[in-house]
């Protein structure tokens, strides 16, 4: 085929298995597989993951020009993904149907009326999250010495903030129906094993070996997420409130449902389904490891935390929550926020894009039908970049000889992707992670437990990462 040969350059594959030898021979982690091969082969590489052909993108450069091209701005729906939304392809996140960039600008439109990427409203649920959370983190404090396993820590906080800006009303922290929330997530989230991988790469064998591909944990996820948002449906319509004045998102849709009659395929019941579930799954984990990964930095680099203190306690009193206003306020602070997220970089491959036409760059066909990974870990540990100690947890590196931020921030960015499909949840997440890391810091401190070794930052490998379970020592300052 002479189209092949403009094909960006990779391994030589093998038959059936493809590039999967050399992949898995590279890191059980297929991320630092690819940033292994990519080393090799270049910032625009081809593989073969099994059956599915793959364009890999690992250079700042090359992933900025590319991410906002319409000819990759599909998405990869296929194996698991067609079974999350019933075989059709419905909702934000996996759709490649122009109905998605309709779905996507009236999410954002109808999101922002309740708060949503509104600076305001946005730091007020925030606000209101953590004046909770103060008094969960005391009573720790005040237990045990202090003593208590991290584990899933965040994941409430980070889903009352979600349910505020999408139902309109806090759940508690004890509340049945968040622990529910949270188990359903867990389940599927924690199925991203490597038995998933091989279901991305040969998709009919998760029927064949549910249990080995750990398949069933994503049929069950599937069903729990189903039937507990069709509940809140429900519960929404029996309500009625959805009818005259909606005054939450999920009254706005509903709303738009009856509105269309059966006319639109954006206003369904079926795609509010997906909708929610793109939230649940975008919105939640992401932000939840990311400051639980933030803790963890906390407690193995305590110089780091005592200058990040010290830089607080100058510009806060204590219980006052910063604005994300205040950034520039706490450039030391700020710079280990944008430090965590390089090191911790959650989703390092996230769902990959599809190529809908042809696409040369740089030479090289990305070809239409072809999957696109966004390679962002190749950014995060590039030493053209941040220098040649990139392994390392060091924030200084984001700041400038003025003693202010130095503009690296800028390839922290690409953590939430670009172009139009990137990421809704930016602002939210940033905004999140910065209110909750000054305000965790100026108020308490966190600690190893003496006489054991170091916590691991070897993460849990899922579709999302996150931290193994640590031990901390929380003191209230
Ligand atoms: C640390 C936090 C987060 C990270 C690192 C992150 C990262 C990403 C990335 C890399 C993408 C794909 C971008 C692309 O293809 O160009 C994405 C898409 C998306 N994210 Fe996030 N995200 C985070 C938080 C959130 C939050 C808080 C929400 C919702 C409130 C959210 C909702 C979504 C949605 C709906 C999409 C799909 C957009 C599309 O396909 O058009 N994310 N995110």
């Amino acid at each position: 085929n002479p189209r092949r040969k403009n094909l960006p350059p990779g391994p030589p594959q093998y038959p059936l298995l493809g590039n999967l030898p050399q992949i898995i021979k590279a890191h059980p982690f297929g991320y630092r597989a690819y940033h292994k091969l990519s080393q090799q082969y270049g910032e625009l590489m081809h593989v073969k993951v099994g059956l599915q052909d793959q364009i890999v993108i690992s250079s700042y450069k090359a992933l900025k020009d590319l991410l906002d091209k319409e000819e990759i701005s599909g998405r990869m729906w296929n194996g698991f993904l067609v079974d999350r939304s019933h075989g059709k392809e419905l909702g934000m996140i996996f759709s490649s149907l122009p109905a998605q960039k309709d779905l996507k600008t009236y999410v954002m439109r109808a999101l922002r009326d309740y708060g949503f990427n509104k600076s305001d409203s946005m730091e007020a649920t925030v606000r209101e999250e953590l004046k909770h959370f103060h008094g969960r983190m005391s009573s720790i404090a005040k237990k045990n010495g202090g003593l208590h396993r991290m584990e899933r820590f965040f994941q409430s906080s980070i889903m009352s903030i979600l349910w505020v800006m999408m139902a309109g009303e806090r759940y508690d922290h004890d509340d049945p129906n968040l622990e529910r929330l949270l188990k359903i997530n867990s389940t599927w989230f924690q199925s991203g094993n490597f038995g998933a991988g091989m279901v991305v790469a040969y998709p009919f064998l998760r029927f064949l070996f549910k249990e080995w591909t750990g398949y069933y944990r994503i049929e069950e996820g599937n069903e729990m997420i189903w039937g507990f948002i069709r509940e809140v449906i429900e519960e929404h319509r029996n309500r009625k409130e959805y009818k005259s004045e909606p005054t939450n998102f999920i009254d706005h849709f509903l709303h738009e449902v009856d509105k269309a009659g059966g006319k639109s395929e954006l206003f369904t019941e079926e795609q509010f389904v997906i909708i929610c579930y793109d939230m649940f799954q975008g919105g939640f984990e992401t932000t939840s490891n990311t400051l639980a990964y933030g803790m963890l930095y906390m407690i193995l680099n305590p110089h780091i935390q005592k200058k990040a203190q010290e830089e607080l306690d100058k510009t806060f009193e204590k219980r006052q929550i910063a604005s994300i206003m205040d950034k520039t306020k706490v450039p030391y602070t700020t710079a280990t926020m944008l430090e965590t997220l390089r090191m911790s970089n959650i989703l390092p491959v996230p769902g990959p894009r599809k190529a809908t036409k042809d696409y040369y760059y740089n030479g090289y066909l990305i070809p239409k039908g072809f999957s696109v990974a966004l390679n962002t870990y190749s950014v995060m540990r590039d030493t053209k970049i941040f220098g040649d100690d990139v392994d390392t947890f060091r924030p200084e590196r984001f700041i400038g000889p003025d003693g202010k931020l130095n503009g690296l921030e800028q390839y922290i960015q690409m953590s939430w992707g670009a172009g139009r499909r990137s990421c809704i949840g930016d602002k939210l997440a940033q905004t999140t992670l910065f209110m909750f890391l000054t305000y965790l810091l100026r108020n308490f401190s966190f600690h190893k437990v003496e006489n054991q070794p170091d916590p691991t930052t070897e993460p849990i490998f899922g579709m999302i990462l996150s931290p193994q379970p640590f031990d901390v020592i929380v003191k209230e300052r």
